[in-house]
């Protein structure tokens, strides 16, 4: 293997201590999946030419703070899941979770499967197609999804795959109140409740995370 040097590609972040302690003992499986994302990523397009120097702060640790977030037992469809965040990093630390990975491009779910394989992901599955493509065909406790498209739109893509009194898990920046207001119509439509957003990882990430949270339906 060709140093980054070589390579002329920007450094690798170090990992940072907050990394074991999000993982805990899944700790040597993410570090696994950061070395190939690293490696090969920029060449399969899943991330971009800037991102090495950030990939643990921007894309893993920022996909894994919503860990803590996910049902015990329950099961989760990720949208857009591309090279992997969030869904294949919560996959990686939470076992006990179910999660169905649901991505449209080809090469990206190529990549993925390879993931699910070579880290023995037992609970995670990749399913190729956009989310509407499996309205009425599954429902899950919770879905998530980051840098897919703006929340007016991704509601309507999602409310369908949740069952009654399911959770929105997305991960949103700095825009997300102005996000919130201009999706008012499609939030009644699909009866989303209990809307607020969290800010997570403060304390651990140098940039803390926005998290829109909402249910659906009309039970709790
Ligand atoms: C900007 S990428 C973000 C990838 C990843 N979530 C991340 O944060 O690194 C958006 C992804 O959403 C996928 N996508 C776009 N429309 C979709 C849809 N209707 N259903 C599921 N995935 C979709 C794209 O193929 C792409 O992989």
């Amino acid at each position: 293997m060709k140093h980054e040097e070589e390579l002329n590609r920007e450094p690798l972040e170090q990992e940072p201590s907050a990394a074991a302690a999000l993982a805990g003992d899944r700790i040597d499986v993410l570090r696994a999946f950061a070395k190939d994302l690293a490696e090969r990523g920029e060449e399969l397009g899943l991330i971009g030419p800037l991102e090495l120097p950030r990939l643990w702060t921007r894309h893993l640790l920022n996909s894994a703070v919503l860990a803590p977030l996910l049902t015990s037992g329950g099961t989760v469809a990720d949208i857009g899941t591309g090279g992997g965040m969030p869904g294949l990093v919560l996959g990686i630390v939470r076992p006990d979770v179910s999660f169905k990975l649901i991505e449209p491009m080809e090469r990206r779910c190529v990549w993925l499967n390879e993931q699910v394989e070579r880290l023995e992901l037992t609970n995670t599955t990749v399913m190729r197609g956009r989310a509407e493509e499996f309205h009425g065909t599954f429902e899950v406790d919770q879905v998530t999804a980051r840098a897919v498209t703006a929340l007016r739109k991704l509601v309507p893509l999602t409310a369908p795959l949740l069952r009654d009194g399911g959770e929105m898990l997305f991960l949103k920046g700095a825009a997300v109140g102005q996000e919130i207001e201009a999706a008012q119509k499609v939030l009644k439509k699909h009866r989303v409740k209990d809307v607020r957003v969290d800010e997570l990882g403060a304390e651990i990430l140098s940039e803390s995370t926005r998290v829109f949270r909402a249910r659906v339906g009309t039970h709790g």
